[in-house]
């Protein structure tokens, strides 16, 4: 640092703390010859030749085994000023410590060498500069601090103060050797150290000599502390707190006794001086030659308070003063080998960070901040990690979700094809037959038997074999329900709690929608599609040409129409087919009062349906009602499970079989076997055998007539729907397809088949084991866990207003409680009111996404009869409507 400059200050806030080695500086100054020396004739043997070597001028004389010439940093010589002195050798050094970094200027040579007055010079100057530097650097505070001590006899004393008690030596762990209570003077100004420096040279022990009228006779240590810390105004936030000391020492004068002729105390002064002078030589010797060990600090109490800054963290000067006369030589060789070995020696001296509590509470706040403001973007950094990582997880959660949608989709399509195979196979009848438990078998072997016996003309084959496909599809309703019926078990409890479209409802409950390409599923099942046309057809066939179609004599007919008695008669022999699925129930009184029935009735049945009179089956049907044909349809069912193999039993079976079938697929009869199997009239077979005749004529009647017809069994299907707790989801659909066409007659025949059959169930007349279905389907529980799911779809399928005006009009209480219940609750329940079933089925079929009433296709359940080619769709009973059964 060969000058001071704010610049250079700056560069060591930086921070720049690492060590820097270097050798101590080491400069040699030569003073005149002073006028005893000159007055003794002594004459000068060291020349400095240029600024940096020394040479003994008079070596031929000597012929010395000594060096003549030395080379230092800098030699000056006698006429060199302090000033130059200082500004070459000593002033870098001094001037560190504005940087923070400790130094040390030593003067070292013999007794009246020109150590005190080099020193003293060095001193002054540099406490100009630092205080001129101070003055150029405001932007940083600098403070300054003065102590002083001299080390006399081994002994430290404080030259600030009065008191001549010597200071301890104490040794701290980051300091180093300390002196304990030391004044340590904050100095004002540069006038404040001047007072104090004349203060230590009054304090400093002198003394006399020969040599020296003021010898010194201690050595004396002048410390500068200076403190310096960057104004805030300044923005030098970042600067630190530098602290550093700088060291003017002024070594005592070695000597010899001899020469100085010393005696008391100044020899005994002497002998500590040379003692202490003797312990620095040999740590400056030892440290020049590189030994970091067993360096002797200890042995002298200067080389301890100065161990820093011998071979330590101290920039360090050694300016060595020497006399040249001659007289002096060996004092100036041995301060020649001193300097020799000093400038071998090097320090390490480094910025020395101090942190005031001020700066240190400063900087710690500066690091809370730092560390606060890493916390935080850790904090951020983590929380994005957990974003990243929360995104990925839900990324794979929707791949897994993509997959398994993948997955049921082609599930769905697989098991949509199997469907589609399977209605393209046309075996869907006896697919049913095979899956259901109740029927399986029985109606194959009835089936078969009736084919074996009873085909025996084309005609009635193909009424036959219509009649059983029928038969198979009501199957196929059986097996339908059992396998997709919502309100079986668990499902019931989901089938309307979703926000399912109607589309969707179908398809999850009946099976694909129809109307969705059907086009394709029509040419793909074309067959079977021509099959139901023909199997529709022959039925059709049967209700419209009657009166001009003339068949084969039925075998047992001898009624003079015998194209219609052989129609009635073929379909009975289908429905026999329908009945014969239906076991026998042995504790039906009913069975037993037929089975008691005169053998001979049975066998004249044919006959006696021959004989029949109009009249008579005219009365009866005034007479009979629902009830009537729900027992007559008790009479038939026990008749044919009490059925005998011989071939007598089976021809009663057929006559009442005929009657019963051509109750509902002869829709022009105005009176239908329903009232021919009223109790009175089924127990002989001559009133059912009017009845056959009865039918017969029945189709003759004019079309209003199976309007009426339609209605009653509508009506009555409507009551036993309510009897046997049919789900309101069926009855709605069926109530939307009764509109009154022809071809409703043969569901409507299905359905009321089945109903009474249920209903007898019901009423214990029938029993069947292991019919789970039958209690789940027909519980008046489950029908209450309907209206409730019921209900909860009312708030989305009306809105608050038209809700309103449904509570009104059904005679709800607008401020009661659970009012969608209760109007759920009313829904379906009087069965003798056409208004409220319409009204029930339009809001049923509301809440469920049906069409509105009237509207709903018959293709939705499979039902459709009718060829019509923009709408047909292959009969498929396995997606007709959940049944009861
Ligand atoms: N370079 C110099 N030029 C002129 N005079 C000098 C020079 N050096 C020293 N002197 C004079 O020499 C005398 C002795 O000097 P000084 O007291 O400084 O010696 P010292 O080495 O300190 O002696 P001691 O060890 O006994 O204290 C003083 O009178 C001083 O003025």
């Amino acid at each position: 640092m060969g000058s001071i400059n704010g610049e250079e200050v700056m560069e060591w806030d930086g921070q720049d703390s690492s060590a820097q080695e270097e050798k101590i500086f080491v400069a040699v100054r030569l003073r005149p010859l002073n006028e005893r020396e000159l007055s003794k004739n002594d004459v000068a043997d060291w020349e400095c030749i240029n600024n940096n070597t020394v040479i003994f001028k008079n070596s031929l004389q000597e012929r010395s085994m000594f060096p003549t010439a030395y080379t230092f940093d800098r030699v000056f010589r006698s006429d060199s000023p302090t000033r130059q002195v200082y500004e070459e050798a000593a002033k870098k050094i001094a001037l560190s410590v504005l940087s923070g970094m400790n130094s040390t200027i030593f003067a070292y040579g013999q007794t009246s060498s020109g150590k005190t007055y080099t020193m003293s010079g060095i001193t002054e100057y540099a406490v100009k500069d630092i205080y001129d530097y101070i003055d150029k650097h405001v932007e940083r505070e600098f403070v300054l601090k003065f102590s002083a001590m001299e080390i006399y006899n081994e002994a430290v004393k404080d030259l600030l103060s009065t008191d001549g008690t010597p200071l301890r030596l104490l040794d701290d762990p980051e300091k180093g050797t300390i002196v304990d209570k030391l004044t340590e003077v904050t100095l004002r100004d540069s006038s404040h150290l001047k007072e104090l420096l004349s203060v230590c040279e009054s304090q400093r022990q002198t003394g006399e000599t020969t040599l020296n009228e003021m010898s010194s006779r201690s050595h004396q240590i002048l410390r500068l502390i200076v403190e310096s810390e960057a104004h805030e105004y300044f923005g030098a936030e970042n600067s630190s707190t530098l602290t550093a000391s700088v060291n003017f020492v002024d070594l005592a004068g070695s000597e010899r006794a001899s020469q100085t002729l010393s005696a008391g105390a100044r020899l005994k002064e002497g002998s500590h001086i040379n003692r202490s002078l003797l312990t620095l030589g040999t740590v400056i010797r030892k440290l020049s030659k590189g030994r970091n060990a067993h360096i002797p600090y200890r042995d002298s109490k200067l080389t301890r308070i100065l161990q820093n800054s011998l071979g330590g963290n101290a920039k360090t000067a050694v300016i060595c003063t020497m006399s040249p006369a001659h007289s002096h030589l060996e004092q100036s060789r041995n301060t020649l080998l001193f300097a020799s070995c000093a400038k071998q020696v090097s320090t390490n001296a480094q910025v020395n960070v101090v942190m005031s509590e001020k700066a240190l509470v400063k900087q710690l706040q500066r690091e809370l901040a730092r560390m606060e403001n890493e916390l935080r973007n850790l904090s951020s950094l983590s929380a994005s990690s957990d974003s990243k990582s929360a995104l990925k997880e839900k990324e794979l959660l929707i791949e897994k979700m993509d997959k398994e949608i993948k997955d049921l989709t082609h599930q769905r399509d697989l098991a949509q094809s199997r469907v589609e195979g399977m209605l393209r196979s046309g075996g869907e009848s006896k697919s049913w037959v095979h899956m259901n438990n109740l029927e399986k078998g029985s109606w194959t072997d009835e089936y078969s038997a009736s084919e074996a016996s009873e085909i025996s003309d084309p005609f009635r084959s193909d009424v036959v074999s219509n009649a059983s496909r029928l038969s198979d599809k009501f199957q196929g309703v059986v097996n339908s329900s059992r396998i997709e019926d919502p309100f079986l078990e668990n499902k019931e409890d989901h089938f309307l709690s979703d926000d399912t479209s109607p589309s969707l409802y179908i398809d999850k409950y009946f099976g694909p929608d129809p109307s969705r390409g059907w086009e394709k599923i029509g040419q793909e099942n074309h067959k079977d599609f021509e099959d139901d046309c023909k199997e529709v057809q022959c039925i059709e066939i049967d209700f419209t040409k009657r009166n001009t179609v003339s068949l084969e004599q039925p075998p047992c007919s001898s009624d003079e129409d015998g194209s219609d008695h052989s129609v009635i008669v073929s379909r009975s022999k289908s429905s026999a087919a329908i009945l014969t699925t239906i076991k026998k129930s042995p504790s039906s009184k009913v069975a037993e009062e037929i089975e008691d029935a005169p053998q001979d009735n049975k066998a004249n049945s044919k006959e006696k349906v021959s004989d029949v009179e109009p009249e008579a089956n005219s009365e009866d049907l005034c007479t009979k009602d629902s009830q009537s044909s729900i027992k007559s349809e008790e009479v038939q069912i026990i008749k044919i499970m009490n059925e005998d193999s011989g071939a007598k039993q089976q021809e009663e079976n057929c006559v009442v079989e005929l009657n019963e079938v051509t109750k509902p697929k002869s829709v022009k009869q105005s009176d239908d076997n329903l009232e021919l199997e009223d109790k009175k009239t089924l127990n002989n077979q001559e009133k059912a055998a009017d009845n056959g005749i009865e039918k017969a004529q029945d189709t003759k009647q004019s079309g209003s007539d199976w309007q009426t017809e339609f209605e009653r069994q509508k009506r009555e299907i409507i009551e036993l729907w309510d009897s046997c707790n049919i789900p309101l989801v069926h009855r709605t659909y069926f109530f939307l397809l009764f509109k009154g066409e022809p071809s409703d007659a043969v569901y409507m025949e299905v359905e009321l088949r089945r109903l009474s059959f249920l209903k007898n169930r019901l009423h214990g007349a029938i029993v069947v084991k292991d019919d789970q279905s039958f209690t789940h389907s027909s519980s008046a529980k489950a029908l209450n866990r309907e209206r409730e799911m019921l209900s909860k779809r009312m708030l989305k399928k009306f809105s608050g207003k038209d809700r309103e005006i449904l509570y009104k009009k059904w005679g709800i209480d607008l401020k009661s409680k659970q009012r969608r219940l209760q109007l759920s609750r009313k829904l379906w329940t009087d069965a003798t009111n056409m208004a409220h079933i319409k009204e029930s089925a339009s809001i049923v079929a509301k809440l469920v996404g049906f069409k509105e009433p009237g509207q709903a296709p018959k293709e939705m359940f499979g039902l459709s009869f009718s060829p019509k080619p923009a709408n047909f769709r292959s009969f498929s009973w396995k997606h007709s409507l959940p049944s009861m059964m």
